[in-house]
């Protein structure tokens, strides 16, 4: 349903995001993560009509958010990291002022408010000051804003960012229960959030994707080598020689879970060897290593694959050189000259929801800096 096709985005010399390329199928939740300053807010608000790429093609549904943004954005629903609230509002005429913005007809306002009330565990405080609300229930607001005229795709900037813990997990289980009706890109800082909420997860560094896969599957598309933790009955000098002869693995010592005492342990430890196995390619090397033990009367007692935490993932991702991991088709690809790379302005077709956007956004754009 949503399309980002070689999309690059540059600030008065500053480069924001370069030559993005993913899509998005109807009922995913992706995660998208990054560090401070990768690209994920210039991306969200791309894709959400509020800022114009520099380069390249967004489409939702075929249509060009460039081009048609009214009728592109009719279909997104956009939470910014802090929500365009309006204090002096009750969160009542808060919701009818932005259904009426998101052209949700008059007679069916009434309605899809009472439905975002309560939906988003707004009961009882349709009356309530907006600026009287707690951080959380702003949150829920903000949500209940962004879904108001029923979009396919919504764009979620941080949403639980500064919560408190319960807050957190409440907003959370929202959102599960968002994506069993919607599509949602998702930005976060909190890695956990993504194996929690997301079926794919989108890793941006330095303005380029350099990771895109489902989080139980990242291990496999790392560079680093296959890992696998065994127990082998038998001498660790043995094995060891064993292991050196085939020259596949790398070997680290682990030690015995059980305890024992002393003298058991020491027995154990004479005629047990625990190692974490690491091969120079990510290849599967667990039958190569049963046969390789079995024809050298080492049984194994346990053997199980070693998957990399999405932590330490991130962690790989982005702290080496942008354009040096899995970006493929980003990879190594230039930037283009400094005219093509002046930043456009957003056109009128924008105005309607930079109105509704901007009090929030100002915020953050004040002096050219982002948080
Ligand atoms: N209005 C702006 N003017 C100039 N440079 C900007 C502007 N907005 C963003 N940038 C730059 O673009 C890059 C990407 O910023 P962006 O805010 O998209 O990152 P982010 O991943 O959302 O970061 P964070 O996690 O800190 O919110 C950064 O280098 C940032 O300094």
């Amino acid at each position: 349903m949503l399309k980002v096709q070689q999309v690059s985005k540059w600030y008065e010399g500053n480069r924001g995001v370069h030559k993005l390329d993913f899509e998005m199928q109807r009922g995913e939740i992706v995660g998208f993560l990054g560090p401070n300053g990768a690209g994920k807010t210039t991306t969200m608000r791309m894709i959400t009509g509020y800022l114009q790429p520099s380069e390249g093609v967004i489409t939702i549904d075929g249509i060009p958010i460039q081009d048609k943004g009214r009728q592109a954005r009719s279909k997104i629903g956009y939470l910014p990291e802090t929500p365009p609230l309006y204090g002096d509002m009750t969160v009542q005429s808060y919701l009818k002022f932005v259904s009426s913005i998101r052209d949700v007809p008059a007679r069916e306002q009434k309605l899809r408010i009472s439905e975002m009330i309560s939906r988003l565990g707004l009961n009882g405080r349709e009356k309530q000051w907006v600026r009287s609300l707690s951080k959380g229930y702003k949150q829920r607001l903000g949500l209940a804003g962004a879904m108001i005229h029923n979009p396919d795709l919504l764009v979620l900037d941080e949403p639980t960012s500064g919560l408190d813990p319960n807050q957190i997990l409440e907003i959370r289980q929202l959102i599960q229960e968002i994506g069993e009706n919607h599509t949602v890109l998702l930005s976060t800082h909190i890695l956990p959030e993504v194996d929690a909420l997301c079926n794919r997860v989108l890793i941006i560094h330095e303005g380029e994707l350099v990771l895109d896969g489902r989080p139980d599957a990242l291990g496999g598309s790392m560079e680093d080598g296959f890992k696998v933790k065994v127990e082998i009955k038998g001498q660790r000098e043995q094995v060891l020689d064993v292991l050196r002869a085939w020259g596949k693995v790398e070997a680290e010592p682990l030690t015995p879970s059980l305890s024992q005492d002393d003298e058991k342990q020491a027995e154990i430890e004479r005629n047990w060897t625990g190692l974490l196995l690491t091969g120079a390619s990510s290849e599967d090397f667990r039958e190569e290593l049963f046969y390789v033990l079995s024809e050298a009367k080492l049984p194994i007692l346990e053997m199980k694959k070693e998957n990399l935490s999405l932590e330490n993932i991130f962690q790989q991702l982005t702290t080496r050189e942008p354009g040096a991991g899995q970006a493929g088709d980003q990879a190594g690809q230039h930037l283009p000259s400094a005219e093509n790379a002046a930043s456009r302005d957003v056109t009128a077709d924008d105005e309607e929801a930079v109105a509704l956007g901007d009090k929030a956004e100002e915020e953050k754009d004040t002096g050219g800096h982002r948080s």
